[in-house]
């Protein structure tokens, strides 16, 4: 049994996070741009980020005159961390193997990784300039072999995120638009006059963007549920309360509805933990996020054993976990609902959020419980083909399939195979006699 030292403001937590509204509001603006095009999407533009430009896309020329005021230490730090994501993303790459196998003599089957033709990124920014998100959609999609990417975000308070252009331009994307929300979304998943459909759409983003992904799914392929941001840390009497009071608001700070969770097997460690939060947020420049995201949707559970502790952080299925223990590779074994995991205090959510090179598009809202995150293979159809190269294995293929068929009561199906059959092994053809002879 756990006991809840902290749990979440439910009343203002449902204010926060009114779901239906999202819904309605995103169906409406979905609607409007798949009839009016560009003129809704300037219209969006304008009211939600006061955003009307001549043009929503960059100019090559734009773009370096952009990247040219980006300090140096920023480009250098840039290119840091886009190697760090394309070793792995490459290395992902080589782990996906493509086969044939022959499973009857004659009879071959075989798998292929086909990247898709285009792919857009939607990297946030309504609050902060989300620059790694750039490297995380665009890099991945080029790495895949992604042959057009188009990538979207949104000025910031009316500015032009320098930095985030540099890193979408640097990470290789085809195109650049500056748009935001809903609008670019939908403007990536459908088309407009001036912006021609995607395949799939990646990228994180708020709850608008995470919507808008849910409802255009079909039209368009998307990468996963990947909304809020949220931070479980799994801790046991070792961890250091000040580490982890830090760790957890960093997460909280991504938004007023950002998840962040303790579940801990010492209870004196969980009030530590508490009272350093409450020590450390007043101070916070970003507490006007961080704040109501520990208010409303803080939590810390105090359980028996680790054991306790990994099965409760499963049933979160919590985007980002951390695990703060003496043993933390533990986690590998035991935990099956995340999607990363960090293991030990040398790295943090924030390193894979910002640094280290794995993908920091993730599930959240319980998605983890069926699937990771973004990768390269999101990006590749995994496709088969089959050729049978031997007549008689096609002739006794062609058997079992009529009966196969038939037993479906698929008339048709079991015809193609009886013709095979036939004109391979002699078998009769009571459908239609003599209608296939072997020459
Ligand atoms: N799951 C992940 O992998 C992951 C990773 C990084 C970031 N994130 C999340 O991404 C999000 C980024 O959010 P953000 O808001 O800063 O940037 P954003 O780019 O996702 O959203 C900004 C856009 O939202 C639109 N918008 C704002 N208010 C609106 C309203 N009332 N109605 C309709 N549209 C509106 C605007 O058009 C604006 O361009 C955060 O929630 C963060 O937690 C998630
Ligand atoms: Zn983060």
């Amino acid at each position: 049994m756990s006991l809840a030292l902290k749990t979440p403001d439910a009343r203002s937590a449902a204010v926060a996070t009114s779901l239906p509204d999202v819904r309605e509001k995103v169906e409406s603006i979905i609607a409007d741009i798949r009839t009016r095009g560009d003129q809704a999407v300037r219209e969006y533009s304008a009211r939600f980020d006061r955003w009307e430009p001549e043009s929503f896309r960059l100019s090559p020329e734009q773009i370096a005159e952009i990247v040219a005021r980006v300090p140096e230490q920023v480009i250098d730090d840039i290119e840091f961390v886009q190697r760090q994501v394309r070793t792995f993303a490459e290395h992902q790459l080589a782990s996906m193997r493509e086969f044939e196998v022959e499973t009857l003599p004659g009879v071959h089957l075989g798998q292929k990784h086909i990247p898709i033709a285009a792919a857009g990124a939607y990297v946030p920014g309504g609050r902060y300039p989300l620059l790694a998100s750039a490297h995380m959609t665009i890099l991945t999609a080029k790495a895949a072999g992604v042959p057009r990417v188009v990538a979207c975000t949104p000025p910031i308070r009316g500015e032009i995120p320098d930095a985030t252009v540099a890193a979408m331009h640097l990470a290789g994307a085809d195109e650049i638009h500056l748009l935001g929300g809903v609008q670019a979304v939908v403007s990536m998943a459908l088309g407009t006059e001036s912006m021609a459909p995607v395949d799939m759409l990646a990228g994180p983003g708020n709850a608008f963007v995470a919507e808008a992904k849910r409802q255009l799914f079909g039209e368009v392929g998307i990468d996963l549920f990947a909304g809020p941001t949220e931070v479980l840390v799994v801790a046991d009497e070792t961890a250091d309360p000040f580490v982890t009071a830090v760790d957890l608001l960093s997460q909280a700070e991504h938004g007023p509805d950002s998840p962040a969770v303790l579940i801990t097997t010492s209870e004196s460690l969980g009030r530590q933990v508490i009272d350093e939060v409450d020590k450390l947020l007043p101070e916070m420049p970003t507490r006007d996020n961080a704040g109501p995201a520990w208010r409303d949707h803080g939590e810390v559970h105090v359980v028996a054993d680790l054991d306790e502790a990994y099965e409760l952080a499963d049933t979160y299925a919590g985007e980002h976990v951390q695990i703060l223990t003496a043993n933390p590779r533990e986690a590998l074994e035991k935990m099956r609902n995340y999607g990363a995991l960090f293991l030990g205090e040398g790295t943090c959510v924030s390193y894979g959020d910002k640094v280290i090179g794995t993908n920091h598009v993730l599930p959240t809202r319980g998605a983890a419980r069926y699937t990771g995150g973004l990768w390269v293979g999101k990006y590749l159809k995994t496709v088969t083909y089959q050729e049978v190269t031997d007549e008689a294995a096609s002739a006794r293929l062609g058997e079992v399939c009529g009966r196969a068929a038939r037993v479906e009561l698929f008339e048709g199906h079991a015809r193609s195979g009886d013709v095979r059959a036939a004109k391979y092994a002699g078998a009769p053809l009571p459908w239609a006699p003599g209608a296939v002879t072997r020459s």
